[in-house]
């Protein structure tokens, strides 16, 4: 039996004068790894943008883990279950790093603000709980000994490392990584890609937009392209890498 995550169809996004996606539609299964590629301005941080409420669509209905779904508010997405990280980092800079991941674990939590503002017993002992666990995936990630670190102060690697904690801290259905291997050296790209595999072991699904089409051939179940807001090409990497339109599309367009 199918174990559908994601389910999205006829998701169109007009700017002024440019249809950045016209009738897009994904389906993700549980604990696939699935990509989004294209060339430069194909329009996949548009549907990213959509699918996380960044956006407004102009047309398009969603379904996670079976339920209607509509993207809205950006932390009402994340209770919904998806988290993402972004092209451009967004940690709280001067934050720590077990901070920073506390913060995204806070929206699984039940004490809320009164609790806070009061630091009622159960409050306290939700922070304990949030903090072990928070540790936890930073040494899931590879990075727990930088846990009292300023986020600013890392690499960029584990800045990116940093990021994925703090989306896999909200306990997502699905993960959504917006080029998580941008600006990493060839290490540090070889490390990404056990750390997603191992996402993938956990039974985590992952939605991925990734220039490197080496890591995206090589890690994904499946793979859907854009080019110019449309779907060119969906199917096994394997098979979307031989597609004479997608090769035109890279070709075309000097990648
Ligand atoms: N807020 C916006 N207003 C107007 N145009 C936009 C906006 N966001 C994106 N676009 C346009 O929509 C098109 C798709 O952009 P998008 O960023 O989704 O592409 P992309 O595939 O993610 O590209 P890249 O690989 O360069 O990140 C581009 O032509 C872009 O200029």
């Amino acid at each position: 039996m199918s174990d559908t995550i994601l389910k999205v169809s006829g998701v169109s996004k007009r700017f002024g004068g440019l249809q950045a996606l016209s009738d897009v539609g994904i389906h993700i299964e549980r604990g696939q790894v699935y990509g989004l590629i294209g060339p430069n301005g194909a329009g996949k941080t548009t549907f990213f943008n959509v699918l996380t409420g960044l956006y407004t669509p102009d047309s398009g209905s969603f379904e996670l883990a079976g339920k209607p779904y509509k993207p809205s508010a950006v932390h009402e997405v994340a209770k919904a279950g998806i988290a993402r990280t972004f092209q451009n980092i967004r940690l709280f800079a001067d934050m720590t790093a077990l901070e920073n991941v506390m913060v995204g674990r806070h929206i699984r939590t039940k004490s809320g603000l009164i609790g806070a503002v009061l630091r009622t017993p159960g409050f306290k002992a939700e922070e304990a709980a949030i903090a072990k666990r928070s540790q936890e995936l930073l040494d899931y990630v590879g990075i727990g000994k930088y846990a009292d670190f300023k986020a600013r102060t890392l690499s960029y690697g584990d800045q990116r490392r940093l990021e994925i904690a703090r989306a896999l801290a909200t306990d997502p259905q699905l993960i959504a990584l917006d080029e998580p291997a941008a600006g990493m050296n060839a290490t540090e790209k070889v490390q990404l890609r056990e750390l997603i595999d191992q996402i993938r072991k956990d039974n985590r699904t992952i939605l991925l937009i990734e220039h490197d089409v080496k890591l995206v051939m090589g890690l994904c179940d499946r793979v859907t392209v854009l080019d110019y807001g449309k779907q060119i090409a969906e199917g096994l990497p394997s098979e979307v890498q031989k597609n004479e339109k997608v090769i035109t599309a890279y070709l075309g367009t000097g990648h």
